[in-house]
């Protein structure tokens, strides 16, 4: 059966409306929605938390995070506020739920709508998350007048047994087809991409294998720190809040076989059976860091955080290979790297290939294929070309495709953008399945065990705006990547000067 798309007057209602996630990421992702002409406007959106505020003050606080890029952008923002509107209530109560379904069918009753489509989301903390699951279902499911979608954020436990607690107890209440778990990663732009790319260009996937490939490392640095998240991220660490979803995320769509079909359920079988395929995570082989006060003093150590357990060990970088035990991949080593307080910030794939070992050409570049996530999204081919000119020598080059420079005037849009699209046209492609989630959390639950219990290792300490810890290169040296260090290699422009070559040094052969 194809899936319903929501689109006249479907109501939203986000709970947490009061919260930094619904601020600073939902309701803009709707006004964006709205913006570009994906999201009607017989729309009707409802914010709900337990802050006193006003429909107002509700608007004031949501208003400024909204994209405007145009003059006509502009004058969408008043139209699409008065769509909204906020009801103050408890989370564990009834009263509040009553009166907003009593609102909701008005507003329905008003419009003739006789098949109810409602999208719940919940942009909150863990601790209220089922009991407001519970209750929405039990006071606002429209029953089987109509239709219900629960979108969830994470996080979706914090190891396997919550995990599964957590799942045991949303199932009897919202079937698999009515949760939308929700991982922002899967809604970015290079992300989406990963597909296509794969399977709809044959010369990359007759090299996507370990007899091309030698190395593949998905990093994803952040030059801040938790910047007043401390108390939050020290329960959490940097495994669970961006490597075992985020990053684990990507590499699935990365490395998958090819699903049978577009369907949703043809492309997340893969991705389990792909988790499936990973090699319990060697504890003895990874990297670990927490970020000490910069070199200059001026930016805050982890552990200067007043939020945070004095003396935590709580990791703040981590760098972990894994492998993939099946045909395609095995022998390859993959490594997921992740920190806060980095030298730069950035999220990319760089797959790296074999060298050539035998011929004219042996002491070359490895060819390196990038793929930029963020910011400004590219793919680039390293590649070895000719030097232009007389010589005969051969340089490094790439094959780049920058998406600011090629594609002008498109709308990208932001992750949330994408993904909340897609609730609303029951594509659950890019959600996280039950099943997934759990072969995910059985990979990374032995190693957090570890790094958690009386045997974890104390993180290497890094100032805040280094490259990691100071082991880092020479850990990715061991597990497999070969950083190419030679420095013929200029981005944009190349010019004579930066490429390496004898005769060009010497100046013309006489
Ligand atoms: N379309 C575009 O926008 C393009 C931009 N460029 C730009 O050109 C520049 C060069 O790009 P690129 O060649 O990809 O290289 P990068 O400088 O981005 O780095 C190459 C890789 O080597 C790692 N690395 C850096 N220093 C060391 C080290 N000492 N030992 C081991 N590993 C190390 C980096 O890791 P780590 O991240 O941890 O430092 C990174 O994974 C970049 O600024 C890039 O953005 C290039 C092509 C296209
Ligand atoms: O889920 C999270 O992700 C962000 C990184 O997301 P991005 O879209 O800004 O790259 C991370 O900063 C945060 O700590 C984490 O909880």
């Amino acid at each position: 059966m194809s899936p319903v798309e929501f689109k006249e007057n479907t109501i939203i209602v986000v709970f947490g409306a009061s919260g930094d996630l619904a601020k600073k990421k939902t309701f803009p992702a709707l006004f964006g929605l709205f913006r570009e002409g994906y999201l009607s406007p017989s729309v009707k959106v409802y914010g709900y938390a337990r802050s006193k505020m006003t429909d107002e003050e509700f608007r004031d606080r949501i208003k400024p995070y909204f994209e405007t890029p145009t003059e006509k952008s502009l004058e969408l923002v008043d139209k699409f506020l008065a769509l909204c509107s906020y009801e103050q209530a408890a989370y564990d109560e009834p009263e509040g739920y009553q009166v907003l379904t009593k609102s909701i069918e008005a507003f329905e009753a008003e419009r003739g709508v006789t098949e109810p489509h409602r999208l719940f989301y919940l942009a909150l903390p863990p601790a209220v998350f089922t009991t407001v699951a519970e209750k929405v279902k039990q006071y606002c499911h429209p029953g089987s007048r109509g239709l219900a979608r629960l979108v969830v954020e994470k996080p979706f436990g914090r190891d396997l047994k919550t995990a599964k607690e957590l799942q045991a107890k949303l199932a009897p209440l919202w079937s698999e087809n009515e949760l939308y778990r929700i991982d922002h990663y899967l809604g970015k732009e290079m992300v989406k991409n990963l597909i296509p790319l794969r399977f709809a260009n044959s010369f990359l996937h007759a090299c996507w294998n370990n007899h091309y490939i030698t190395s593949v490392q998905i990093s994803l640095k952040e030059p801040f720190g938790t910047e007043g998240r401390g108390g939050y991220f020290d329960n959490i660490g940097i495994i669970r809040d961006v490597i075992q979803n985020h990053l684990l995320q990507v590499l699935t769509l990365l490395t998958m076989e090819r699903p049978i079909s577009g369907d949703a359920e043809a492309i997340r079988d893969e991705k389990v059976h792909l988790l499936k395929a990973i090699k319990p995570l060697d504890k003895k082989n990874i990297l670990v860091g927490q970020y000490s006060r910069s070199e200059d003093g001026k930016k805050p150590g982890y552990l200067d955080d007043e939020t945070v357990k004095p003396g935590s060990k709580c990791i703040t970088y981590a760098a972990i290979p894994l492998e993939i035990c099946n045909e395609r991949w095995e022998g390859v080593p993959i490594i997921l790297r992740a920190g806060k307080a980095l030298n730069e910030g950035k999220v990319e794939i760089r797959i790296q290939f074999k060298e050539t070992k035998n011929g004219i050409y042996q002491n070359v570049s490895r060819n390196e294929l990038v793929i930029r996530v963020q910011p400004n999204e590219a793919m680039y081919m390293k590649m070895n070309i000719k030097i232009p000119g007389v010589s005969t020598d051969v340089t490094v080059t790439d094959l780049d495709l920058t998406y600011s420079s090629r594609y002008k005037k498109f709308y990208i849009p932001q992750a949330y953008e994408s993904l909340i699209r897609d609730v609303l046209n029951g594509d659950h492609s890019r959600f996280v399945r039950d099943d997934e989630l759990e072969v995910s959390w059985a990979l990374f639950t032995p190693l957090l065990n570890y790094l958690e219990g009386p045997q974890g290792p104390d993180p290497i300490l890094y100032p805040y705006g280094a490259r990691g810890p100071e082991p880092l290169s020479g850990f990715l040296e061991k597990n497999g990547y070969v950083y190419d260090a030679r420095g013929d290699y200029q981005w944009p422009v190349t010019t004579p000067d930066t490429v390496i070559d004898e005769e060009l040094d010497n100046g013309p052969k006489k």
